[in-house]
């Protein structure tokens, strides 16, 4: 006896709302170590009676003080970007000084003292860095901090605030790459977002934070109130939980209605100071440079060149990952642009320390309604035109006016770099094919694969070329922009990828019939 079955897809809102449909609880998991080397070999250690190294009343980081290495002589300091060949020795700032802009009110640069880094081979900094990973002892179990001697040499380890940020996982995109990339063997999506906030802005923000609480600590003793940044979404999430972590006033200014729920919350359950402005995110910058300027309010935007300090880490994780072979190819979506220039820092400082020997090419991938680093491109770097951007799927790169718009050009020049452009249909259906072969990618992620998938179809990228895609945020906190997809209730949009649920009657002959209407030819 046939059965009568309900087939039509209800509306994902109309689920969510539903009495028998439990919401899923969203929990972002920690980030995995899996693929990075470590130097212990855990896996082959008997099974002995668990016993702690330190005594019962020591914490790491005191047990890391009873430890502590001899400090070492490498330095670092702020200079005039870009920096000429051997630096201007009429302009150089301490790290302890609190400057953004140059005497000329161009940017700064962190430079290190490379002569000294040098001293020592590439070999070195690699079995260094590789001894370091997945252990605790403080600070290393960082991913940013296990290479500390590339990021804040000077810092005392006392004053660091990290949660155990970066080594994240180097994700081998099989099926997305044989399937729907023409036969790719070596596509990779490095998951800077699956990490405590769910952006690669840890990263720089544990950087950053960490050189607040050494300017607020004796003998220093600066008088910062707090530390408060322009975001759209993820630079606010991530300053609020180091500062929250460390007990220093956070204050983040936000464009009212432009980002998403999950990034609203954070912020505010971090206990931060959150500012809801009726501007966008230029707007939101331009207000906080003033108040800056104005009160003793740190700066943590990445205007503030620590912060890729941190976030240059990234770089040098994938290189680890690849045991030192370096990719062809890494592609990175580009709003602020300060990340793609973070990722040039950590590549080339590699190559130039010895640890690689050369670059990889680099693609910095924006949404076509925020490109205007696309059409500074695409104008033969001529002329660059601050716009007005329009809405996005990638919210967090709805970016007119980016700060880092000149560091950009020279990672993009010196890497024989692309820009590329994805439309919204383009990145929503990037991001919702990589779904669908095992991932949850953020939108943001969507216009960096939407990219790839342009430059494997004019053969700029080659099948057997090694890819990395950098994924920036978690796909979590843009479920609404997946909902609305699979809905199919977006305007102007086909959502081809969509996968809505079916509502079935609860009787056995009804599931059936749908099962067996899905699974047709399979069963
Ligand atoms: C999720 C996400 N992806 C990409 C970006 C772009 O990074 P950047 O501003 O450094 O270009 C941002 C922030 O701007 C972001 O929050
Ligand atoms: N996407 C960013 C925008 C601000 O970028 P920043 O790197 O300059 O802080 C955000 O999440 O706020």
């Amino acid at each position: 006896m046939a059965a009568t079955t309900t087939t039509h897809a209800p509306s994902l809102s109309f689920l969510l709302s539903h009495p028998h449909s439990a919401a899923p609880q969203l929990r972002l998991r920690p980030s995995p170590h899996h693929r990075l080397r470590c130097a212990t070999d855990a896996a082959a250690a008997p099974a002995a009676p668990a016993k702690h190294r330190r005594p019962a009343d020591e914490n790491i980081r005191e047990e890391a003080a009873r430890h502590r290495a001899p400090s070492n002589d490498f330095s670092a300091w702020y200079e005039p970007f870009p920096p000429g060949p051997d630096g201007d020795p009429h302009e150089r700032y301490s790290l302890d000084e609190i400057v953004y802009r140059s005497s000329s009110g161009g940017l700064l640069d962190v430079r290190h003292d490379m002569a000294a880094l040098a001293r020592h081979p590439g070999s070195y900094w690699r079995d260094l860095f590789d001894s370091r990973v997945g252990r605790t002892t403080w600070p290393y179990g960082s991913g940013v901090w296990s290479k500390k001697e590339f990021v804040l040499p000077g810092i005392h380890p006392d004053h660091i605030v990290s949660l155990f940020e970066g080594n994240s996982n180097l994700f081998w995109a099989e099926r997305l790459g044989r399937d729907h990339l023409g036969g790719m063997k070596d596509l990779w999506v490095k998951h800077c977002g699956i990490s405590h906030t769910g952006s690669f802005k840890d990263l720089g923000m544990t950087v950053l934070v960490s050189q607040v609480n050494r300017l607020r600590r004796a003998p220093l003793s600066r008088p910062i109130a707090g530390v408060g940044c322009a975001s759209t979404g993820d630079t606010s999430a991530a300053l609020s939980a180091y500062c929250a972590a460390a007990g220093i006033p956070a204050i983040v200014f936000l464009p009212a209605n432009r980002i998403s729920l999950e990034q609203l919350i954070q912020p505010i359950a971090n206990g931060a100071t959150v500012l809801s402005l009726d501007t966008d995110f230029d707007g939101c910058m331009r207000l906080i440079r003033e108040v800056t300027a104005e009160l003793p309010i740190y700066l943590a935007n990445s205007l503030n060149s620590l912060r890729l300090e941190g976030q240059k880490t990234a770089a040098i994780e994938i290189l680890q990952q690849f045991d030192w072979e370096v990719p062809d190819w890494i592609i990175v979506p580009g709003g602020n642009l300060g990340n793609i220039y973070a990722f040039y820092k950590g590549f080339e400082m590699c190559r130039a320390l010895g640890l690689v020997d050369r670059l990889p090419r680099l693609v910095c991938a924006q949404a076509a309604n925020a490109n205007p680093l696309y059409r500074y491109y695409k104008s033969g770097w001529t002329q660059f035109q601050p716009q007005v951007a329009e809405p996005t799927f990638a919210s967090a790169i709805q970016i007119g006016d980016p700060v880092s718009v000149d560091r950009a050009v020279v990672a993009l020049k010196a890497t024989n770099g692309i820009v590329a452009e994805a439309t919204e249909e383009e990145l929503m259906n990037a991001m919702s094919l990589a779904d669908r072969t095992g991932m949850f990618a953020c939108p943001h992620t969507g216009v960096a694969l939407a990219a790839l998938f342009k430059l494997r179809e004019d053969r700029t990228i080659g099948p057997n070329d090694r890819t990395v895609v950098v994924s920036t945020a978690h796909g979590l906190k843009f479920s609404q922009s997946k909902i609305d997809y699979h809905d199919k209730k977006i305007e102007d949009m086909a959502c081809k990828y969509a996968n809505p649920p079916v509502s079935v009657k609860a009787d056995f002959g009804a599931v059936m019939d749908v099962l067996k209407k899905r699974l047709k030819g399979k069963l």
